[in-house]
C-alpha cells in the first residue's frame, strides 16, 4: 500500500525508485523488464482490480454443454494474436511465444470462412470473390468508386475500420501500411483467436509472476503491485523526485519516485489534457508533448454477445458473416462462436461494430441495440424464426475511465517526429504503451514491446554510466508534420526495424 497522506504531506510518501502506472500488458512487461535487468526497488499501481487493462475476459451466457462450468469465458478486449512466426526469418511475435508456453487455447481464424450477405441475398463464392477484385480495383483510387455501393463499403470497413478501429478517411495510409506490414509480413498473416476459460490475460498475469511473488499466476502477493488506486496527480516539480497521488475507496496516498513510466491510454491522456480533475501532470506538460498526445486518435471497438438456444440457431455455420448496409459500419459483421473449433453447442454470435458506430451504441441502452440488431438479421434472414436472445451483453469501452476507447489509430498528417515526441519522456516520466509503438500501435504485441523498451531504458538510467539507451529520447520542437524521408525511419525514431530502406 503507498502510504496513506494528506495533501501536501509528502515525506509521508512511501519512497520507490519506479513508479509503473498500469498493470496492463506495456506496465507489467516494463516493470519485468526492470526486474530482469537488475532494479527491484519498484511499485505497480494500477486502477483496476486485476492485471491485464484492455486484456479482460468476462462470463457470458449459459453453457449447457459442460458439467463444469456454468458460462462462457468471452474476451471483451483484445481477443486475437495477431502473426505467430515468420516462416523464413524465424521471428517470432512475442505474444504467440507466450501463448505457445502455457496452456492459452487459441483457434484460427479463417477468413475465407465467410458467409456474405447483400441485403438478403446470400452470395455465392464467385459473386463473393467478383466484389472483392471490383474493390481491390477501386481502392486506392477514390472514395467515390465506394460511396453509395453496399457491398464495397461492407469490404472496405472488413479492410480497414475492423482493424484500425476508425474509418478509412480518418487513418493515415502511411502509418497503416507499416501496421500491417510490420505485422503481417513480420510475423505472419495467421491470426489466432484467443478462447476460454484460459482467458487472455493468463499471459500476462504468468509474465507478473515470473517476478512477483504470488500464490498462483492470478493472486500475486507481492506489495509491490497496489490495484485499486487511482492515480490523480503526478507532480514533477521537484528536481530529484516526482509524487505521485493516488486515491483508493478508502484513502488518498501517496508514492515518491525517482522515475516514473506512464502507462495510460491514449484515451485517459488526451482526457487529462482537456483539463478533466481526474489526472493532473503539475507542471503542465510541454507543448510538443501534449499536441503529440493530441495527435493520435483514440478508436472503439466494440463486441456486443448474443446467445440463442443451440437448437434456435439461424445462421450460416461459418466463421464470419459480413453484412452489406447501405449505410457502412451499420453491424456488418458478425462471428459465430457455435461451431466446430469454438465453442461448438453454444449458441453464441457476436457482432462488431467500430469508430462512429461504436460511439452511438455506447451512448444507448442494451434494449435499443438488441433492437437494431434484430432488425438486422431479419432482413438477412428473412425466412428464418428468430426469437429473442436470451443473453445480450456488450462493453461501452468510450465510456471506461481508466481507458476511454480502445484502442490508438495513427490520423491523415501524422508525422514520425509528432509519433517519436508521444514516445519521449519529460524529464523523470517516461511513457509507453500501444500507442507509443511506431510499428504496432494498436496491437497488444505493441504494448509488450513499448514496456520492455522503456523498462530498460529506465534500469539502465538508474544504474548510471554513459550508455546511450539511458539517456533522454530524442524530441522534436517546432513544425513536425509531413513525411519524414526515409533515412530518418531508424530506432532513434522508435522504428523497430528497417521499413523504408536501411539508414544511410
Ligand atoms: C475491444 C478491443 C479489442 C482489441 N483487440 C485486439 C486484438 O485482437 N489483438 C491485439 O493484439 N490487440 C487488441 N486490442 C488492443 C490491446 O488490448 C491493447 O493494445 C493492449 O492491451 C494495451 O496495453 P497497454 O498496457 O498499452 O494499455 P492498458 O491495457 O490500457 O493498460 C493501462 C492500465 O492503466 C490503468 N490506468 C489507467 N488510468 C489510470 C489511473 N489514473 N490510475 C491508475 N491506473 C490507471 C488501466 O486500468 C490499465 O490497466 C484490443 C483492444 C480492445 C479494447
Amino acid at each position: 500500500e503507498p502510504i496513506p497522506t494528506e495533501k501536501g504531506d509528502d515525506k509521508a510518501c512511501r519512497k520507490t525508485k519506479v513508479a509503473v502506472l498500469g498493470a496492463g500488458m506495456a506496465g507489467i512487461t516494463a516493470a519485468k523488464r526492470l526486474s530482469d535487468t537488475g532494479i527491484h526497488d519498484f511499485v505497480i499501481v494500477e486502477n483496476n482490480d486485476r492485471i491485464g487493462g484492455r486484456v479482460w475476459a468476462h462470463e457470458f451466457g449459459k453453457d449447457n454443454t459442460s458439467s463444469s462450468r456454468d458460462t462462457y469465458t468471452v474476451e471483451l478486449g483484445a481477443n486475437w494474436i495477431h502473426g505467430d512466426r515468420n516462416n523464413d526469418s524465424c521471428v517470432s511475435n512475442p505474444i504467440w511465444e507466450m501463448a505457445e508456453d502455457s496452456s492459452l487455447r487459441t483457434h484460427l481464424s479463417d477468413y475465407s470462412n465467410t458467409t456474405v450477405f447483400d441485403s438478403s441475398v446470400k452470395l455465392s463464392d464467385e459473386e463473393n470473390y467478383r466484389w472483392y477484385s471490383e474493390f481491390s480495383k477501386a481502392f486506392g483510387k477514390t472514395k467515390e468508386d465506394a460511396e453509395g455501393n453496399p457491398m464495397m463499403l461492407a469490404i472496405e470497413w472488413a479492410h480497414i475500420d475492423w482493424e484500425l478501429a476508425q474509418s478509412a478517411v480518418n487513418s493515415s495510409r502511411l502509418f497503416s501500411t507499416v501496421s500491417f506490414k510490420s505485422t503481417e509480413d513480420y510475423f505472419s498473416r495467421r491470426n489466432h483467436f484467443v478462447l476460454g476459460p484460459s482467458r487472455y490475460a493468463s499471459l500476462i498475469e504468468k509474465q507478473a509472476a515470473t517476478f512477483l511473488e504470488h500464490e498462483t499466476a492470478g493472486s500475486i502477493t507481492d506489495s509491490r503491485l497496489v490495484l485499486q488506486h487511482r492515480v490523480y496527480e503526478i507532480n514533477a516539480t521537484s528536481p530529484s523526485s516526482v509524487i505521485i497521488r493516488t486515491k483508493s475507496a478508502r484513502k488518498k496516498s501517496c508514492i515518491e519516485a525517482e522515475q516514473v513510466i506512464v502507462t495510460f491510454s491514449i484515451g485517459v491522456l488526451q482526457h487529462m489534457i482537456e483539463g478533466n480533475e481526474a489526472l493532473t501532470f503539475i507542471p503542465e506538460l510541454p507543448s510538443w508533448k501534449t499536441k503529440a498526445i493530441n495527435a493520435v486518435d483514440m478508436g472503439t471497438y466494440t463486441k456486443i454477445f448474443m446467445q440463442w438456444r443451440h437448437g434456435d440457431v439461424f445462421w450460416p455455420d461459418t466463421q464470419f458473416i459480413l453484412h452489406a448496409s447501405p449505410r457502412q459500419g451499420y453491424y456488418p459483421m458478425f462471428q459465430n462462436l457455435d461451431i466446430e473449433g469454438f465453442h461448438p453447442g453454444s449458441g453464441i454470435l457476436f457482432a462488431t461494430v467500430t469508430g462512429e458506430e461504436s460511439l452511438r451504441v455506447d451512448r444507448q441502452s442494451d434494449e435499443r441495440t438488441k433492437r437494431e440488431i434484430l432488425q438486422v438479421l431479419h432482413t438477412m434472414f428473412p425466412n428464418k424464426h428468430i426469437p429473442e436472445p436470451e443473453h445480450f451483453f456488450y462493453p461501452r469501452w468510450s465510456t471506461y475511465d481508466w481507458v476511454y476507447g480502445s484502442y490508438s489509430n495513427v490520423p491523415t498528417g501524422v508525422s514520425l517526429f509528432t509519433r517519436q515526441n508521444l514516445r519521449a519522456n519529460v524529464g523523470r516520466v517516461w511513457f509507453a504503451g500501444e500507442h507509443t509503438s511506431i510499428n504496432w500501435f494498436g496491437f497488444l504485441h505493441g504494448a509488450y514491446y513499448e514496456g520492455a523498451d522503456i523498462g530498460y531504458r529506465v534500469a539502465i538510467r538508474l544504474q548510471g554510466g554513459n550508455r546511450k539507451v539511458g539517456k533522454d529520447m530524442t524530441y522534436y520542437e517546432g513544425p513536425v508534420e509531413g513525411v519524414a524521408p526515409p533515412e530518418e525511419w531508424f530506432e532513434g525514431n522508435g522504428v523497430a526495424f528497417a521499413l523504408f530502406g536501411e539508414r544511410t
